[in-house]
């Protein structure tokens, strides 16, 4: 279970957003809508570790992660949350392998190279196990760049805006792989967007105002 409880983050005087509360159960798929400038990204942040919001606390499956020292909270991260950027953050001296390898030890994980063929195979890249970044297609770094939020079987998977940038069938595509993912690998899914198109694929939304 993910919870928000009483989360507000304050950037400036001007800038106060504040997040009403928000209870997620594992593995629901949830849609994270908002006009531009409404907080998705923040809130993104404040879930993920990454932004300490001034009130408030987030809670991942008992962890009130703002509690844990910067230390703790990297490897908490590395081992419970996956993330999809909208564009892959991969190492383009390392083979496709030697990324997901990468990041096991990251979250101090054994490397695992089974585990590595099996989400490649899931995603329908497994002829890139030993590719550099520079040789795929962007479609195909965008399903590295899920194969490596999933690593770790993640407790929760969260994609910021995975959608916009790609035509309707690279689209639907990529949203499918999530979904399939998230089931896979029991991870509660999280998608931010302002696109229209993912709307019917989630039955469960939360709207910043
Ligand atoms: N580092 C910062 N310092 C000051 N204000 C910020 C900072 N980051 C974001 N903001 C402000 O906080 C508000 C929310 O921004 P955020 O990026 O979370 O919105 P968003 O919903 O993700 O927008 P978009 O869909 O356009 O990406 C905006 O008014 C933005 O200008």
């Amino acid at each position: 279970m993910i919870s928000l409880n009483s989360v507000s983050h304050n950037y400036n005087e001007k800038v106060q957003i504040g997040f009403k509360d928000w209870q997620i159960n594992n593995g629901e798929q949830w849609l994270l809508l908002g006009s531009s400038g409404s907080g998705k990204t923040t809130l993104l942040h404040i879930l993920t570790g990454i932004l300490k919001p001034n009130n408030g606390a987030v809670t991942i499956n008992d962890t009130s992660i703002y509690t844990l020292s910067a230390k703790q909270l990297d490897q908490f991260r590395g081992r419970n949350i996956g993330i999809v950027f909208q564009r892959p953050h991969l190492i383009k001296s390392l083979t496709i392998a030697e990324n997901l390898l990468m990041a096991q030890s990251f979250a101090k994980l054994p490397e695992d190279m089974t585990r590595v063929s099996e989400v490649l195979t899931s995603l329908g890249i497994a002829d890139k196990i030993k590719a550099y970044p520079n040789e795929l297609s962007q479609g195909q770094l965008q399903r590295v760049s899920i194969a490596r939020a999933v690593i770790n079987k993640p407790a929760l998977l969260i994609a910021d805006e995975p959608t916009s940038s790609l035509d309707d069938k690279n689209a639907m595509a990529v949203l499918d792989l999530l979904l399939q993912q998230s089931n896979i690998n029991q991870a509660t899914l999280v998608v931010a967007t302002h696109d229209k198109r993912v709307k019917d694929a989630f039955t469960n939304t939360y709207e910043l105002a």
